[in-house]
């Protein structure tokens, strides 16, 4: 398939900051007509402003939190039909679980996985029915701590797992509709969220998460909206974001030929680097603990 974004609505959740602004940029510079959502109006203004000034079109915007079904509805409704929708807030709070309230876990699952619900949910609908019968897309934005998890991301990990089992059960309810579904799988990424969450880290997740890429928002942005055209079901990053995909390919649908026989090719192998990495992981953890 191939998802056209010229001309089209692309709805883009936490769009006013970090991953979610750059996709906005990338969006708008390839002819998109662009709405953001996210909680604080005045981030949303700043992000709008800074947009019309690179491009001189202007955006819709929406404050709403995620965990409120009935702002996120209203704002979809508003909005009007949406081709593609970006679902990207989230947050991250890295913490070993024994340390963490569970006030900081519920809100973790409730901002990224039951938001995401919200989110898809309120636009289904508007969706399904739209008049422009071209393909259209929903991607989730999950993280390389959705595909394995991590010391100090019990809860985010599990959010970002959560994301994937939807995906891959919505695929199959909305591929009728010609509605493709994409998962992305980002490393570590400068964005003004990763810079409040390494003040943060524990040591072992910064060692751990360390031992990945650290990219730009930008790049992040470029590869997913690509990603999103092509119909890719699983958006990755650079050569170990690649071979992590193919460790984890599990059970989600691949439409590329290629791809598919790379999987195979490397099912095995890709096991063996993913033992090496983890008997890495849990030898640094023991040392630690020793010292
Ligand atoms: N940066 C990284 O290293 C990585 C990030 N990711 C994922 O990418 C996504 C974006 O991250 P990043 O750009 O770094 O984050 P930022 O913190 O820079 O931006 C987060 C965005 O989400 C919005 N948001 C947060 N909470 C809510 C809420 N309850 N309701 C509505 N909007 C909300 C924020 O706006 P406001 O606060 O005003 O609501 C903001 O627009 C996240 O899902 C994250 O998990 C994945 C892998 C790596
Ligand atoms: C075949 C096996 C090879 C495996 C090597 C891959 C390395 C895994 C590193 C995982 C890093 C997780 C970063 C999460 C980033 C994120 O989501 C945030 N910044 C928010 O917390």
């Amino acid at each position: 398939v191939s998802i056209p974004i010229k001309g089209r609505h692309v709805f883009i959740t936490g769009g006013s900051s970090g991953i979610g602004l750059a996709l906005a940029h990338k969006a708008i510079s390839e002819g998109a007509r662009v709405s953001l959502l996210a909680r604080s109006l005045s981030k949303l203004e700043e992000a709008k402003k800074s947009l019309h000034l690179a491009y001189g079109v202007d955006v819709g915007i929406f404050a709403a939190d995620v965990r409120d079904y009935d702002a996120v509805k209203r704002a979809i409704v508003e909005a009007g039909p949406i081709d593609v929708l970006v679902v990207n807030q989230g947050i991250f709070v890295p913490q070993e679980l024994e340390k963490q309230d569970m006030d900081e876990v519920k809100l973790m699952i409730e901002v990224n996985l039951v938001g995401s619900f919200n989110v898809i949910k309120s636009a289904l609908p508007l969706m399904k029915g739209r008049k422009d019968s071209r393909p259209a897309s929903i991607a989730l934005m999950s993280s390389q701590a959705g595909q394995v998890g991590i010391y100090g991301y019990s809860a985010y990990s599990a959010s970002k797992f959560g994301l994937r089992g939807l995906a891959e059960a919505l695929q199959q309810e909305l591929i009728s509709d010609d509605i493709h579904i994409s998962v992305i799988y980002p490393p570590d990424t400068e964005t003004p969220g990763l810079e409040e969450e390494r003040k943060i880290r524990p040591k072992m997740t910064e060692m751990i998460a360390g031992s990945g890429s650290v990219l730009k928002a930008e790049e992040v942005a470029k590869k997913t909206l690509d990603g999103i055209k092509s119909g890719s079901f699983s958006i990755s990053f650079r050569m170990e974001g690649q071979m992590l995909t193919i460790a984890t390919a599990g059970a989600s649908p691949q439409r590329s030929f290629l791809i598919a026989f790379f999987e195979v090719l490397f099912a095995g192998i890709s096991r063996i680097v993913t033992l090496l990495f983890l008997s890495n992981v849990y030898r640094s953890i023991t040392k630690s603990h020793a010292i």
